[in-house]
């Protein structure tokens, strides 16, 4: 099939990758003319028939667990999403449920909150101008490539990756976001992760392990790191140093779409400034809550738990299933289970 007649601008990126015959393509949003993958008679598992996606696009991801669309995200909505980070940091600006972060590297140094100091802004579904990111269209047709027609945002973070002191406590251990999430089916939650500014491995990109989407979810913890671990960052058990990561690189709106049971994390930030990424957790409406008790889920669901008691008031009745529904928001279609 020729897919350059076919209107379709792949582009392989192999010099991105650290081993030559690593699988990665980047795309370019599918232009009007190229044929659906839909046309073509095949078995798909984790993508949907909704004519947005290349057959190309699709394969990559049902083989890989990822697909990197370029320039997705007009700079003017990144820097909107960056000038409402900063009021956050300044303290001008605040959202019921909002969680401010700082490195733990910083945590016990008690400095004035300020955009220095700020790793991560998470749940900011009640902040109007970052909570525009999952409802943003260009988005949302990708996302519904994912979880169909109905969709929720279940979970927002804006990244600020700062530079490591020295201690690597900027890392992001590897890790399956699925551990975080007491509803399934997993093929019908995707995370849509867009780089606020160019990315590469200097400043602490994203790193994935292809094709791990395919497997089972993995047991995890703390990693044993001699610098520490921030709250919450749980890294896979039996991570192995020979594995085939591949890094990301990425240019400023280009948005990554990736399955929850994709192994990931981030490098060091060996930079002087910040990292900045936004991203958004979406699961079609559909999906249902499962109880993770017995599971090796259980572990993070009693840090959660407890951070909802201390930080939110909530008593000890709650089952995480309440906070998740407390907190999801629907974007598009039906609201249903979630
Ligand atoms: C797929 C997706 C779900 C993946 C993820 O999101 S992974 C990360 C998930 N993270 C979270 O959900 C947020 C976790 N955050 C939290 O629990 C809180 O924000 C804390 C980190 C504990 C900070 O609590 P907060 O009360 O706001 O701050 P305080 O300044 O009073 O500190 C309380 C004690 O916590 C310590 N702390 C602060 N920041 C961190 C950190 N980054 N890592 C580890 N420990 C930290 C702080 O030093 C203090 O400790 P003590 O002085 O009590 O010993
Ligand atoms: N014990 C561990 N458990 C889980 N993940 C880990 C562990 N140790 C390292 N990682 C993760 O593996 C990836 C690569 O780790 P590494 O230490 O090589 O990163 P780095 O040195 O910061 O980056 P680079 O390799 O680009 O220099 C990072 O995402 C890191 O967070
Ligand atoms: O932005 C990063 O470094 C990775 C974040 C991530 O994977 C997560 O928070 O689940
Ligand atoms: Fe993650
Ligand atoms: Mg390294």
């Amino acid at each position: 099939m020729d897919f350059q007649r076919a209107g379709v601008r792949l582009q392989v990126v192999l010099g991105h990758l650290n081993r030559p015959s690593a699988p990665a393509i980047v795309t370019h949003p599918v232009s009007a003319a190229a044929p659906p993958a839909s046309c073509y008679p095949q078995q798909f598992r984790y993508t949907l028939d909704n004519n947005v996606l290349s057959l190309e696009q699709r394969q990559f991801y049902e083989e890989n667990g990822f697909l990197v669309i370029k320039k997705l995200v007009s700079d003017e909505d990144i820097e909107r999403f960056r000038a409402e980070f900063e009021r956050i940091c300044r303290k001008e600006v605040d959202a019921p449920g909002m969680i401010v972060m700082r490195d733990v590297a910083i945590a016990k140094l008690n400095c004035e909150l300020s955009e220095k100091v700020v790793s991560k802004v998470q749940d900011f579904q009640e902040n109007k101008e970052l909570f525009s990111y999952c409802s943003l269209p260009e988005v949302l047709k990708y996302v519904e490539c994912f979880t169909g027609p109905n969709i929720m945002a279940m979970h927002t973070m804006l990244i600020n990756k700062p530079s490591d002191t020295g201690k690597k406590t900027s890392r992001h251990p590897l890790h399956q976001d699925l551990h975080y999430f007491p509803f399934r089916p997993s093929n019908r939650i995707v995370c849509a992760w867009t780089a606020m500014e160019h990315i590469d491995r200097n400043n602490g990109c994203l790193v994935v392990l292809p094709g791990t989407h395919k497997g089972s979810l993995k047991p995890h913890g703390y990693p044993k790191w001699e610098g520490g671990v921030n709250k919450m960052y749980h890294g896979i058990l039996d991570y192995k140093q020979d594995n085939n990561r591949v890094h990301l690189v990425m240019e400023k709106g280009d948005t990554v779409f990736f399955h929850p049971l994709l192994i990931h994390g981030s490098g060091r930030n060996k930079t002087q400034g910040f990292r900045k990424a936004i991203s958004c957790h979406y699961a079609s409406s559909d999906c249902h809550y499962i109880d993770v008790k017995g599971t090796s889920q259980e572990n993070i669901e009693d840090e959660v738990k407890e951070f909802a008691e201390r930080h939110h008031g909530l008593g000890s009745g709650i089952e995480l299933k309440d906070i998740w529904m407390f907190r999801s928001r629907s974007v598009k279609g039906e609201r249903i289970n979630l």
